[in-house]
């Protein structure tokens, strides 16, 4: 379902990479290098979360000079965290869950929104507000694989990108699902890799991902 007003659609932000980090950035300095080390890696989607106090000027700096980047704020509660993100120059938000709040708020605004849901109930109401591309979250521990096979026979024309829980070893097994576009997880992105500003070694991350990920 195509929304005017937002910047860029969900179909694009969930197809356009296998792989989605979730980005924990506590230093803004590891903002840059980090951004640029997982597009150099192949993964141009990213969602920082908006879990530490400098998020937001990590995200601003970011979608301002990595060129190639998709920039996403991610962990969005309320209306205010979808505006502030959109001011700092993100395109799209990932919420953990959904309220009808932020759903309203999100169909006024300029940047998508790709909510979290766990149960049927919350992806109708999602629904209600036109919306077709959700993340499954949290994905391992709200039923995993069985329970997105169970949504998609009586929702088949929705697309998830599940995240929590989500590993090397079973990200392959998500996205053969035919209702997963991609995955999400913050094995991507890792905390000490970060901290110990090893850069090669998320480009190397982001590599593995892209090149063991299944086409479908
Ligand atoms: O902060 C948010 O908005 C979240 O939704 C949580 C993240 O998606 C998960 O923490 C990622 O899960 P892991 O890959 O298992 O570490």
């Amino acid at each position: 379902m195509t929304k005017n007003n937002w910047k860029i659609q969900p179909n694009i932000i969930l197809n356009t990479c296998p792989v989605m980090p979730v980005m924990v950035i506590q230093d803004l300095e590891d903002a840059v290098p980090l951004a640029k080390a997982l597009v150099a890696g192949g993964i141009k989607v990213l969602e920082i979360t908006l879990r530490t106090p400098i998020a937001l000027d990590a995200i601003r700096l970011i979608s301002r000079e990595v060129e190639d980047a998709i920039v996403g704020a991610g962990t969005i509660t309320t209306p205010e965290q979808l505006k502030a993100s959109e001011d700092a120059g993100a395109v799209f938000a990932i919420s953990p869950g959904l309220t009808p709040r932020l759903l309203a708020a999100a169909n006024e605004g300029n940047i998508a929104l790709i909510p979290g849901i766990a149960t049927l109930s919350e992806l109708m109401l999602g629904m209600e507000y036109g919306l077709d591309h959700f993340k499954f979250f949290p994905a391992e521990a709200a039923g995993g694989i069985p329970m997105l096979k169970s949504i998609a026979g009586p929702v088949p024309n929705v697309t998830f990108c599940p995240t929590g829980g989500i590993s090397p070893q079973n990200y392959n097994s998500y996205l053969q699902l035919s209702n997963v576009a991609c995955v999400g997880g913050s094995w991507l992105a890792p905390v000490d890799v970060v901290k110990s500003k090893n850069w090669a070694r998320v480009t190397e991350l982001a590599k593995q991902a892209i090149d063991s990920a299944v086409s479908v």
